[in-house]
């Protein structure tokens, strides 16, 4: 069984990665994830300087997936694109860029462009855990304005993580709106289910401190609104990758990613509970399953999930 993949002349042992923000904060991790099985990796998002993150608990794991609202704890840009400018290309490395503004996402990508670097940029329009700031990509036009001012700075591929959506029409909207970028060669879907609120039964709290305990879903939670986001962006920007995120943890959800049209997937939820260990597993798994069905590498199967 062959786990191998190409796409954008970057080419992958395993469509295995980390979700950005999960084992990518620090060097230290990010080289967790680079000597490990994983087949590519992506660093936390960044902003234009460090930043502490909202208050403690922020981040909490449940039986069914975990709820987290970090508030883009991270470096600030210099120290991921160091970390890129240094990194030995083993294996592909995207970051993750997140500014608190469209000034300063363009800043840092005019920084990044300068460097030549052989990294992507993953342009995170979904946050959901800044207060007072909504998501992004739930403003078409404002997203559809970020896009436009984007590609005028940066030349180069790059991709966009996007929220879940749920309706058909949210689907199409945003569908033709990103197809209008060419040099937009893939979404990752998806981010964290924006505020959710878990309980504490006990003691009849919430399970994290933030925005009265809202925090983005992960985990099994949130794997039927990713599969759904998968499918739909695959079958709608049938010229971009889709990238899928969400409800991970085994070779059969990995494998439901793939079916949907996802090209890799990455891991979020599971990572951040099992280690970086998680990707051998899952990727063991996944060999396991292809090897039953009959499939012999992922085109095999990419893309080729079935209606009744
Ligand atoms: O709270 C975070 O740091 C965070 N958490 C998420 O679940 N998704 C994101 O894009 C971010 I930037």
């Amino acid at each position: 069984v062959d786990l191998s993949l190409e796409w954008l002349g970057m080419r992958m042992a395993s469509p295995l990665y980390n979700a950005s923000g999960v084992m990518c904060r620090t060097r230290e991790e990010l080289d967790a994830v680079a000597g490990s099985a994983a087949g590519a990796l992506i660093t936390k998002s960044c902003t234009l300087t460090p930043r502490e993150g909202n208050p403690e608990p922020r981040y909490h794991a449940t039986a069914l997936g975990s709820i987290n609202s970090m508030g883009l704890p991270n470096e600030g840009y210099p120290y991921y694109f160091d970390y890129a400018q240094q990194f030995d290309y083993r294996k592909p490395l995207f970051v993750s860029v997140s500014g608190m503004s469209l000034e300063d996402n363009l800043f840092m990508l005019a920084d990044l462009r300068d460097r030549h670097l052989p990294c992507l940029p993953e342009i995170n329009l979904s946050c959901p855990n800044l207060p007072g700031k909504p998501q992004l990509a739930y403003d078409f036009a404002a997203t559809a304005e970020a896009l436009e001012k984007i590609s005028q700075v940066y030349p180069g591929a790059f991709g966009v993580k996007l929220p879940p959506y749920f309706d058909p029409v949210h689907f199409a909207q945003m569908a033709a709106l990103l197809n209008r970028f060419e040099g937009l060669r893939f979404v990752t879907c998806i981010n964290s289910v924006g505020n959710g609120l878990l309980i504490d039964l006990a003691s009849e709290t919430t399970l994290i401190s933030p925005k009265g305990g809202l925090g983005g879903l992960g985990g099994d939670y949130v794997l039927p609104t990713a599969l759904a986001n998968v499918r739909e962006f695959a079958r709608l920007m049938p010229d971009k990758h889709v990238i899928g995120c969400g409800g991970i943890k085994s070779g059969a959800e990995a494998f439901m990613h793939i079916l949907c049209g996802a090209t890799a997937v990455q891991i979020g939820t599971c990572l951040h509970e099992e280690g970086v260990g998680a990707f051998a597993r899952i990727q063991h798994e996944l060999a396991e399953l292809m090897a039953q069905k009959g499939y012999q590498c992922l085109a095999d199967f990419r893309g080729r999930l079935k209606t009744l």
